[in-house]
């Protein structure tokens, strides 16, 4: 078997890597994460304040017991709440394009935003954004775009304790701000799927916290 069958996608991951990672160095705004296990970077004051509140009542109305492939809301495994938002809305419209322009990616490799709740005692344990190709799913997200490049994650709201987000081989936690920006890629400089990009979302021990997220694919999704 060669590389490229056994890590399908290497070569787009790596072409997409590269060219967000020159995007986010060359933006005075963005903040890289010291480490040299994995590319993330944080860009602060992203969305303004009535932003994150508007999307954080849109969360609430699309908001069910959140999904996996693996493991289940019953496992405890991803026990928030979740919810694809409407793709034909101008506000959600307009907040993926400032996201797809921050990463310097084409829209269409971009899934719907989806947007996550946690109340307290809620969590998502350590797991990869990328798909495993060993998995029965693979088949089906194959032909959806491939395997996930990018990550874009935006925190909304101020959490009063816990829910930051682990990065457990990294060895750092983000704690959530309102508006921030969480940008990271989820294969190496080579385009493999990078273990260390292992995360969770920490249980929330009092109040709760809004995320939206956005993964890219390698090519167009759907
Ligand atoms: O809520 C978090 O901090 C992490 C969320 C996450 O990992 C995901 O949605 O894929
Ligand atoms: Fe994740």
């Amino acid at each position: 078997m060669t590389t490229s069958t056994m890590t399908p996608d290497k070569d787009a991951l790596a072409r997409v890597g590269k060219s967000v990672r020159k995007r986010l160095d060359a933006d005075p705004k963005a903040y890289k994460v010291p480490t040299d296990k994995a590319e993330i970077y944080a860009i602060g004051e992203f969305l303004s304040a009535s932003e994150c509140k508007k999307l954080m009542m849109m969360i609430d109305v699309v908001a069910q017991p959140s999904t996996l492939y693996e493991g289940t809301y019953k496992d405890g495994f991803r026990t928030s709440y979740s919810g694809n938002f409407d793709s034909h809305d101008q506000f959600v419209q307009g907040i993926s394009r400032r996201m797809d322009d921050a990463l310097g990616l084409p829209g269409k490799l971009g899934e719907t935003i989806q947007g996550q709740r946690y109340l307290p005692g809620q969590q998502f344990k350590p797991h990869h954004d990328y798909f495993y190709p060993t998995e029965e799913y693979w088949e089906r997200e194959r032909k959806n775009g491939g395997q996930r490049s990018w990550t874009a994650m935006l925190f909304l709201n101020h959490v009063e304790a816990g829910g930051a987000t682990n990065f457990t081989n990294v060895g750092i936690n983000i704690e959530p701000k309102p508006g921030v920006l969480l940008a990271w890629n989820n294969a190496t400089v080579e385009g493999i799927p990078n273990e260390d990009t292992l995360h969770a979302g920490t249980p929330v021990d009092q109040g709760v916290k809004y995320v939206i997220t956005r993964w890219y694919r390698t090519r167009k999704w759907g």
